[in-house]
């Protein structure tokens, strides 16, 4: 069994992975930190637990997060970095959830989170936590960085037209209009995320700029070999989980002959966990809710030259929690849809 330490076991992704890790043949939670419900039952706490959880939150001082094989980091931004470098010199891998090994650049980082990088050297090591891209090299890391929730529908969305330096599509003039959940934002308490405010109520935000912007573009740059170019604008939609992206590309001459709807189906058929709908299919976000898969269809409107991909994921499973055991699965050489074989909740 592998031993699992869960730092942030209180917050949204944190109990998504204990819902996911509770069905797991091969993996155990063995730790679970709250500094705020320190020896409360995980179980009491949440009640769908009941049953299937038996651990209690400890806090993260007390927790011998040692002993593990694996540990996950679902805190806010900064937390890893400080903890990550005594538990891989413990032979402990890392899983963070948050955005600290994400960005290579340490200055892009320290631009857009407010905080200085405290360790450059883990970041230069650290494997982006996207499987359809980065899958061989996933399974030799020691320390992930998760890819965001908004970065992986948009990622996944462009993949089959940007990848191998590609010409199909204007890498400088992307658009990805996505729309999330508001438990995107986490359970913390914060008044944007009040019922009587987010509830019956649409608005975008970070229209002057979002963290998720540099992650994009440095992800689509790396899949294409050179610089990509993207206008990312996200909105809050009264929901609770699910990410829709609308991603808007101008077809190049190179591209003007190519079958999109086969390029999409061929280039996902073995991917467990992504789903490339029939053409004219649009996605609900709903097809997705509790399930690791991201839904994709592409539409070219009057055979023109603009390509509309849209992609439905459920923020907290393949936008995080799921997409991080899938991550994990990888790294310890298991089936990689242990824990994961789900069929999305309806209605
Ligand atoms: N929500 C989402 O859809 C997604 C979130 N993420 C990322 O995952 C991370 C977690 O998100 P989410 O679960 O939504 O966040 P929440 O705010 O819901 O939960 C945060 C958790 O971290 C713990 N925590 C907070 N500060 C510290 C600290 N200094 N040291 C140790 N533990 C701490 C909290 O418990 P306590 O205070 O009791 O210790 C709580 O359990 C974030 O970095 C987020 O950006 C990534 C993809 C999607
Ligand atoms: C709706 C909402 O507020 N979403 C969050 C993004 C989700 C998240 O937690 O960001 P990471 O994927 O980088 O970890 C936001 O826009 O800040």
């Amino acid at each position: 069994m592998i031993k699992v330490g869960i730092v942030g076991g209180t917050g949204y992704t944190g109990v998504e992975l204990l819902r996911l890790l509770a069905n797991h043949p091969g993996a155990e939670v063995v730790a679970v930190t709250s500094r705020k419900e320190a020896g409360m039952k995980v179980a009491e706490m949440f009640p769908s637990l009941r049953g299937r959880v038996d651990v209690a939150f400890t806090t993260p001082d007390e927790s011998d997060l040692k002993q593990c094989d694996v540990v996950f980091f679902a805190t806010p931004h900064g937390v890893a970095m400080a903890q990550a470098r005594e538990l891989l010199e413990a032979g402990v891998k890392v899983i963070d959830l948050a955005a600290d090994f994400r960005l290579k650049d340490p200055a892009v980082f320290a631009k857009w989170y407010a905080m200085e990088h405290s360790c450059t050297d883990l970041l230069a090591e650290a494997v982006y936590g996207l499987p359809e891209v980065n899958r061989e090299a996933i399974k030799a890391a020691r320390l992930i960085g998760m890819a965001g929730c908004y970065p992986t529908s948009v990622q996944l969305g462009l993949l089959p037209l940007l990848e191998g330096g590609k010409q199909y599509i204007d890498t400088q003039t992307l658009i990805a209009d996505c729309k999330s959940g508001v438990s995107g934002a986490g359970r913390k308490a914060e008044v944007g995320t009040l019922f009587a405010e987010a509830g019956d109520n649409f608005k975008a935000y970070g229209v002057k700029g979002h963290r998720h912007s540099p992650e994009i573009e440095q992800g689509l740059s790396t899949i294409h070999g050179a610089p990509v170019k993207l206008t990312f604008v996200p909105h809050l939609t009264p929901m609770i989980r699910g990410i829709h992206s609308t991603i808007y590309a101008r077809i190049q001459p190179e591209g003007r002959d190519v079958d999109y709807q086969q390029l999409f189906e061929q280039r996902f058929a073995a991917e467990p966990f992504v789903d490339v709908l029939p053409a004219g299919s649009c996605p609900e976000t709903r097809s997705v809710r509790g399930a690791n898969t991201a839904r994709i269809a592409v539409h070219r409107p009057n055979n023109g030259d603009l390509l509309i991909i849209l992609v439905v994921e459920d923020n907290l499973v393949k936008g995080a929690s799921g997409q991080a055991v899938q991550v994990m699965n990888l790294m310890f050489d298991q089936p990689e849809n242990a824990g994961l074989d789900i069929v999305p909740l309806l209605p």
